[in-house]
């Protein structure tokens, strides 16, 4: 007699890896979404995906060749939509990689004194610039960004290309200052760029007291690998976004912490 075939319930070894890599995809593309718009896209699609499978189910041919018409674009729709999702995912697995992890391997290359002297150089001056704008309560966005896009920043942006110095930052975010309004840019040792337009967040659970500042703050960091530090011209409380997340009252001990991990 001929029984039913169960063979696709085999669990091999390789099933199980595939399992878990599967898991550990949907948890890295959940924690990237959450809190963000992209969930309700994904809900959308998802249903979009059911109501498929059940046309399909019921051979209505009719239905059926319009969601097929429909989902074959909507793979180009998902890329445009989700692209800053992608993005992000691309550059924490290049970030999370295992050189990139190690930092003793850079050390163990490249000199592992050097580095920390040019984290100094780039850090210090910051939190010293940090400490005497929050005393004299001037808001200020500092972001820091690994690779600087010319795209995202030339076009908006006063080019300074210039060392990183606390007097610098300290006058350019004085209130009389030209270039006060908008954000600092830092990458590859310098003071790139200042007065620059970013692009503000449209996460809705922000803290109310979060104005446009904070806000072009966390939406530089949603987008790219960028972290942002903003001195509040309000309460000169010192917040600091990464990833779309803002971690608020970072203390300076904290926040040397932070961009010596980051950066
Ligand atoms: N898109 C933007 N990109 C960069 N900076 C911006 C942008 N929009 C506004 N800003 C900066 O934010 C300032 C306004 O800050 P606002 O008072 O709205 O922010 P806030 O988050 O409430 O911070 P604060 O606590 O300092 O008041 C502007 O003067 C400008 O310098």
């Amino acid at each position: 007699m001929k029984g039913f075939d169960f063979d696709f319930l085999k669990v091999t070894p390789i099933a199980i890896l595939d399992i878990l890599f599967v898991a550990i995809l949907i948890y890295y593309v959940y924690n990237l979404i959450k809190n963000t718009l992209a969930v309700n896209l994904l809900l959308g699609m998802f249903i979009i995906l059911v109501i498929q499978f059940a046309v399909d189910a019921l051979h209505m041919e009719l239905l059926s060749a319009i969601i097929n018409k429909f989902m074959s674009v909507g793979i180009i729709a998902l890329i445009v939509i989700f692209q800053p999702e992608i993005r992000r995912f691309l550059l924490l697995i290049g970030k999370n990689t295992f050189l990139q992890k190690n930092k003793a391997w850079w050390g163990y290359l490249f000199g592992s004194k050097n580095i920390e002297r040019d984290n100094l150089a780039r850090i210090k001056p910051v939190i010293d610039a940090c400490k005497s704008m929050k005393k004299s309560r001037t808001g200020a966005l500092i972001v820091f960004v690994k690779f600087y896009d010319d795209q995202l920043f030339a076009n908006s942006c006063e080019v300074i290309d210039s060392k990183i110095s606390k007097r610098l930052l300290e006058s350019i975010f004085q209130k009389n200052s030209p270039l006060h309004d908008g954000a600092v840019v830092i990458a590859e040792n310098k003071i790139k760029s200042a007065s620059c337009i970013l692009p503000l967040t449209d996460n809705d659970k922000l803290p109310p007291q979060f104005g446009l500042r904070h806000r072009a703050g966390i939406g530089v960091s949603e987008n790219t690998d960028a972290v942002a530090v903003i001195v509040s011209e309000e309460t000169g409380e010192i917040a600091y976004a990464k990833q779309g997340r803002v971690r608020m009252n970072v203390s300076f001990g904290e926040l040397e912490k932070l961009l010596n991990k980051d950066f």
